[in-house]
């Protein structure tokens, strides 16, 4: 998209103008058509807003489009009809982003005047940005020496950074601001020759048995890569090595007291399910590979535990990387690496080599004060992606979410007109601390009819309830779904995971697992006390 459609000035006109949905968003359609509904324009007018006040209807109003226009299928699924936003911390951090960089680009091109509208809507925009909770965190330690290391070795690979290592209450090691800063702040800035990536493996000199070997993937080259290199002391990248935790705590390396922990769990299933794959791949490489090339994959540092640690590193440290060339590839990407996740992070974006300067550039979407933790987004991940991959859980995660699927009738033909009169759904969702979606309901008030209510039943199943005995139906079978899944989470024994923490880490895997059930309890046990509720209101 060129700048000159995102905005517009025509003589004595001002427009803010949003960019409509790509043409490939699985969303375009619905998204236009629910603007069209709430009357929420692409094109906003600054002019009606001479003088500095911008009247807050009409930013509430280009925020709400911002919000409908940046909505991904999840957070489509939970829009209510009279659901204005914040959607999802995620939605409103990229609806803000968004509007920000719109209303920046204007400032930067046009000569506006110091009283202009644009430069208030401007601050008030950075100013939303700014306040969005964040995760407060407490820096405890000092940096490691290992950590001085890495930081005097970026610099000497050209790599500009305004964090540094240091170790936070609850997070372990992070990465502190430097200096303030601000919205479109540079935090990091990364030369190309200073990422990991899958280039530097087939350019290295593996790479004659990587070329013979096809059934590897760009991705396992450097990964096996990788496992050769951090134990070379004279590796251009050994003092980013050094820094590297020696064991990674992921659902990965579970052991049989943290999988016995999930026993029942789905996320029990999906380890499981990760390791065998893993173990298969290392099976299908090793010891086959060094024995045809016993210099460039000795045995002692391929070995089945050292390929689970990068396997480790690369799912927990890797971040896809968009090359000038277009291909992509998941990098290593030194001083990014000590960005810790958080769902209100003040680094999103951040994939393209920058063609004019052969750079990754890490800016800030908004305000880090010095020496406060600086934190980016990993994505919209759930509890069960984060224990696997990275071994940790998000307390109240917002994007947990119970699927559920629903067989929907498909017999009696005015059942089924009804079905598609009103787009019922046989897929659906329950995320905690929320009310029941609408959608869902509706599913199953369709489910649960009987005959004499097919026969008479003509209203929107959505807004109107079927019967007392239907209704009573859709509840108690909600309950029982969610009493089903509450039953492997019961604790086994009296400690909560925060009484255990710190006993005994060797016992890490328990307690992240513990963590986890608690979270998914948590959640069923709010969707559990809504239906609860409904019960004795009926
Ligand atoms: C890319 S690294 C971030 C830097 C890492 N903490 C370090 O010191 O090397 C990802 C790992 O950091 C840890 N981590 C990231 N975000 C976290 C969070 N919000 N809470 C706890 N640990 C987190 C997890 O161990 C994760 O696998």
């Amino acid at each position: 998209m060129s700048r000159q459609d995102t905005f517009r000035v025509i003589k004595d006109q001002l427009l803010i103008k949003l960019p409509p949905p790509a043409p490939h968003d699985v969303l375009h359609d619905k998204k236009l058509a629910l603007l069209a509904c709430r009357n929420l324009p692409l094109s906003f007018d600054l002019k009606e807003l001479r003088g500095p006040k911008i009247s807050d209807m009409w930013l509430e109003r280009l925020i709400e489009a911002a919000r409908v226009l940046q909505l991904n299928e999840t957070e489509w699924y939970f829009v209510e009809d009279e659901d204005r936003g914040p959607f999802s911390p995620r939605n409103e951090v990229e609806a803000l982003h968004a509007l920000e960089l719109n209303v920046r680009g204007l400032l930067l091109n046009i000569a506006a005047e110091p009283e202009s509208p644009l430069f208030t809507l401007h601050k008030m925009v950075q100013d939303r940005l700014n306040g969005l909770k964040g995760d407060s965190t407490l820096r405890s330690k000092n940096v490691s020496p290992t950590d001085v290391q890495l930081a005097n070795w970026a610099a000497e690979q050209g790599i500009r950074s305004m964090i540094y290592a240091a170790e936070f209450e609850g997070y372990g090691r992070g990465a502190a601001a430097s200096t303030d800063l601000q919205t479109g702040d540079l935090v990091i800035e990364i030369p190309q020759e200073a990422l990991i990536s899958e280039d530097l493996a087939i350019e290295s000199n593996m790479g004659p048995a990587f070329r013979e070997t096809p059934e590897l993937t760009g991705e396992t080259m450097v990964l096996l890569w990788s496992m050769r290199e951090r134990h070379d002391e004279k590796s251009k990248f050994a003092a980013y090595f050094a820094a590297l935790p020696e064991t990674f705590h992921t659902g990965l390396g579970f052991g049989i007291g943290g999988l016995k922990e999930l026993e029942g769990t789905l996320v029990a299933d999906e380890i499981v399910q990760a390791r065998e794959h893993i173990r298969y791949q290392y099976d299908s490489l090793f010891p086959a590979l060094s024995r045809k090339y016993p210099e460039i994959f000795p045995e002692n540092y391929f070995t089945w535990e050292y390929f689970l640690w990068a396997c480790q590193l690369w799912y927990s440290y890797g971040i896809k990387v968009k090359f000038p060339r277009g291909t992509i590839q998941t990098c290593l990407v030194p001083m990014a690496s000590l960005l810790n996740h958080s769902i209100y992070p003040h680094v999103t974006h951040f994939s393209r080599i920058n063609d004019s300067n052969n750079t990754l550039q890490l800016f800030a979407v908004r305000q880090c004060r010095a020496g406060e933790q600086c934190f980016l987004s990993y994505g919209s991940l759930p509890n069960s992606e984060l224990l696997t991959f990275y071994g940790f859980v998000v307390k109240d995660n917002p994007y947990d979410i119970i699927p559920i699927d629903l067989d929907l009738p498909d017999e009696d033909p005015k059942q089924v007109e009804l079905i598609q009169k009103y787009d019922v759904l046989s897929y659906h969702m329950v995320r905690g601390f929320h009310p029941l979606p609408t959608k869902l309901v509706a599913a199953l008030r369709v489910a649960c009819m009987e005959e004499d209510e097919i026969a008479s039943f003509k209203e929107d199943p959505r807004t109107v309830m079927i019967s007392q005995r239907n209704e009573r139906d859709v509840y108690e079978s909600l309950l029982s779904t969610f009493d089903s899944l509450l039953e492997p989470l019961e604790q086994q024994d009296d400690s909560s995971p925060e009484e255990t923490e710190g006993t005994d880490l060797s016992d890490w895997d328990v307690l992240l697992a513990k963590q986890y059930k608690e979270g998914q309890r948590r959640i069923l046990e709010s969707v559990k006390n809504l239906c609860i509720s409904e019960l004795s209101s009926l």
